[in-house]
């Protein structure tokens, strides 16, 4: 939209789409068109803003219409059909290119319904008349005649320009007079003719374009420049005479339509000639039509007045040419004056010479009155085959209007359904593309359905094993569970054994002390100090010499000890137990046993034999290896004890060998103690009441039956011996085998 800014007055133009420069030129005349004053001339030139619309001549883009390029990889998938902007000059068509200024090539043009538009015409195609074709230039052949014609409405000759200058050029006589309207300092040349710059005129603006300066012709110059706007040109210096006025119109400022944005009327010598003319719906825009020889005649006194008053919006000329009429002659003087008479009211009679002369006149005047009811007549014909040829071509011209309109509805939607085409082939395109991607995606995606469907195998494989594992460890856990339950319970009952084992240990030592005191009371009740008897069988020697034994024992039983006499009486000696010659080790030691249980208990216990030399005191307490005394025996029962008791109470037990030989003590585990060497002196001191102890004495750790026996052995080994009468191998010493017991829980 072209804004105008003219003094404070804002003109929008709405149609001023072209690319042209527009001069707008101010009269210093009154110029009320528009109910304006202009006091001061001025010329301003205007270059008409670009459009966002679509140019004539510009070739339509499709990415540009479609807002994207069509090459691009993004692509659009239309919907539907693109959206073409309507703005009525989507494109020129053809026929008007051919009908640029200056091209002799085109006569005519025709619009065809079933055909289209195609701008030329063939002879032969009018010929065959093709229906509804319609050829504009035929429908006028009068107007190329030089006969005068009002054209009372909008029948215009489009007939093509070069033709009509060609008539322009030979059929007129040199002209009187020819404006370039607009022009105010250009003196341009067309058709032969030199047009003066403009002058002559009252009111109206100037406007200016450039478009047509690429065509190159110059003709075309004479269209460049106009006068816009209610305005008029006075002659006043004309000869009075007949004459042809062509007039040159060109739509340079509606340049895209529609048509009826101007329709003016032509007045000459206030006479409409030219009644609704609307250029662009003639020719449209930057195209010449000229309207020749419209007659004028002129008086002495008016001059010429030629007046363009707007119908809609504002005239517009682009030149006048003024020539005289050649063909009118005297007669048509004659005519002019007495139409001038006329319409002047003077009906003076012709003044004539003489009476021949006057025949004359009056047979040339009645000619000339034949000639003109002729003329007149055939006027009137020619006008009713102008009306009815204005009517068809009022018919035909609507009838194009519509073609044109539905063509150009075709054409845009022809444009749409292309574009449309277009993005959908560009989309298929994309589509294709985009099937190929996903067809190289699914292959990528098969292969790795393969692999995974293999590694699922796998995974399956060792989740099955890993199941069994599982099914193992929870029956291994189960196992360990129940385990750990029964270890629990086990823990428990043993805690609760334990329990119970402590209270009945301490129950069990507390019948063991019950019962070691029961036992010593016992063993008190049977005597603290118990006395036995043992008698040794005979002895070989004593056999041998016929000696028997003087014990009667039959009443030993009960603990009395007989000795029958040689003749004297019987001596009766009481015991605590009396043992036979029969009697063995074992049996001996039964009275002996229990002092080991005593020992364990903690009491002091002191076991010995006394006797004669020779009685058996040795053979007793020690033995032989096949039948061991009371010493062995009372080891291994307090060792059996130890064992029976370790669960109870921890003993430690050490032992040592002394000897009493010619009162002296003697520690027979001393090395040293061997017979003749000087033993070391010791000593027996009383520790407590009842409690002796030998400082210095030997005590030899033992911790088996074995090993005490063994230290005993090799103290009894050192023992000093001698023989006796009685006995061979008699000691002849006391040995005391000394068994210390230290015991605890
Ligand atoms: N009950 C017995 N049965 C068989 N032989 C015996 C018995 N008592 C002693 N004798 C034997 O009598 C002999 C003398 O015994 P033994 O040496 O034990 O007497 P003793 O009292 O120790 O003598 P001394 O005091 O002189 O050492 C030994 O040969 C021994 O074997």
């Amino acid at each position: 939209m072209a804004e105008i800014d003219l003094r404070g007055k804002t003109i929008k133009d709405s149609f001023c789409r072209d690319q042209c420069f527009e001069e707008v030129g101010i009269e210093d005349e009154a110029f009320d068109n528009e109910g304006f004053s202009w006091r001061k001339k001025s010329l301003k030139k205007v270059r008409i803003e670009e459009s966002n619309d679509i140019l004539p001549n510009e070739t339509m883009n499709g990415p540009s219409m479609l807002g994207f390029s069509l090459t691009s990889p993004d692509l659009v998938i239309c919907a539907d059909s693109p959206v073409i902007p309507h703005n009525g000059t989507a494109e020129t068509p053809d026929f008007i290119k051919n009908l640029k200024c200056g091209n002799a090539m085109a006569s005519s043009f025709k619009i065809s319904l079933d055909k289209g538009i195609d701008g030329m015409i063939s002879e032969e195609e009018i010929a065959r008349d093709e229906t509804p074709v319609t050829k504009i230039s035929a429908l006028f052949p009068e107007l190329q005649t030089s006969k005068q014609i009002r054209i009372s409405r909008a029948s215009i000759d489009l007939a093509e320009s070069s033709r009509t200058t060609d008539k322009f050029q030979n059929d007129l006589g040199l002209p009187v007079i020819s404006i370039n309207s607009g022009g105010r300092d250009e003196a341009v040349i067309y058709g032969g003719i030199d047009f003066k710059g403009d002058s002559y005129f009252v009111g109206g603006n100037v406007m200016r374009t450039e478009a047509w300066a690429s065509e190159g012709e110059g003709d075309c110059a004479l269209y460049r420049s106009a006068r816009v706007g209610n305005f008029s040109y006075k002659f006043e210096s004309l000869e009075p005479g007949i004459y042809n006025v062509d007039l040159h119109f060109a739509e340079i400022i509606f340049t895209h339509g529609p048509p009826g944005m101007r329709v003016f009327d032509v007045f000459i010598q206030e006479e409409k000639v030219i009644s609704g003319l609307d250029v662009y719906a003639q020719v449209g825009s930057h195209k010449p039509l000229i309207l020749p020889d419209l007659k004028a005649f002129v008086n002495e006194k008016n001059g010429l007045s030629i007046r363009f008053e707007g119908v809609i919006g504002s005239p517009i000329v682009c030149g006048i040419s003024v020539k005289r009429d050649s063909q009118a002659g005297f007669g048509s003087m004659e005519f002019l004056k007495e139409k001038e008479s006329a319409q002047m009211g003077d009906h003076e009679p012709i003044e004539v010479a003489n009476g021949s002369t006057k025949f004359a006149v009056e047979g040339e005047l009645e000619k000339l009155q034949r000639n003109y009811e002729l003329q007149h007549k055939e006027l009137m014909e020619t006008k009713k085959v102008l009306e009815s040829v204005r009517r068809e071509h009022d018919m035909k011209n609507k009838e194009c209007q519509e073609a044109w309109m539905s063509l150009r509805e075709l054409q845009n939607e022809l444009m749409r359904k292309s574009m449309h085409v277009g993005s959908l082939a560009y989309a298929i395109e994309g589509q294709v593309k985009e099937k190929s991607r996903w067809f190289s995606s699914l292959r990528d995606l098969s292969r790795k359905f393969k692999l995974l469907k293999l590694e699922h195998s796998k995974l399956s494989n060792e989740a099955s094993e890993w199941n069994k594992g599982l099914a193992d460890m929870t029956e291994m856990a189960t196992y360990i569970q129940s385990t750990i339950n029964h270890k629990v319970e086990l823990e428990k009952e043993k805690m609760d054994l334990e329990k119970e084992h402590s209270e009945l240990k301490l129950k069990f030592i507390e019948g063991a002390n019950e019962r070691k005191e029961l036992y010593n009371k016992v063993l008190e009740l049977k005597g603290n100090i118990r006395v036995s008897c043992r008698c040794r069988p005979l002895n070989y020697e004593e056999i041998a010499v016929g000696a028997s034994i003087a014990i009667d024992f039959e009443s030993a039983k009960d603990g009395e000890l007989i000795v029958k006499g040689n003749g004297a009486p019987k001596k009766v000696f009481k015991f605590d137990s009396i043992f036979s010659p029969q009697a063995n080790q074992a049996e001996v030691f039964e009275d002996t046993a229990p002092f080991a249980t005593s020992v364990l208990d903690g009491y002091n216990v002191c076991i010995f034999a006394y006797g004669q030399t020779g009685t058996g005191k040795t053979f007793t307490m020690e033995g032989t290896e096949e039948a061991r005394g009371v010493n062995y025996r009372t080891l291994e029962e307090l060792f059996r004890i130890m064992k029976d008791r370790e669960q109870l109470y921890r003993y430690e037990i050490s032992v040592s060998v002394l000897e009493v030989y010619n009162e002296q003590i003697r520690d027979l585990l001393l090395p040293t103690s061997q017979p003749g060497v000087a033993a070391k002196r010791l000593e027996i001191r009383q520790v407590a009441e009842g409690t002796h102890h030998v400082p210095g004495l030997v005590e030899a750790r033992v911790s088996s039956m074995s090993e005490a026996w063994e230290v005993l052995q090799t103290g009894s080994n050192a023992r000093a011996v001698g023989s006796t009468n009685a006995n061979e191998h008699s000691s002849r010493s006391h040995c005391i085998h000394c068994v210390m017991v230290k015991g605890g829980i």
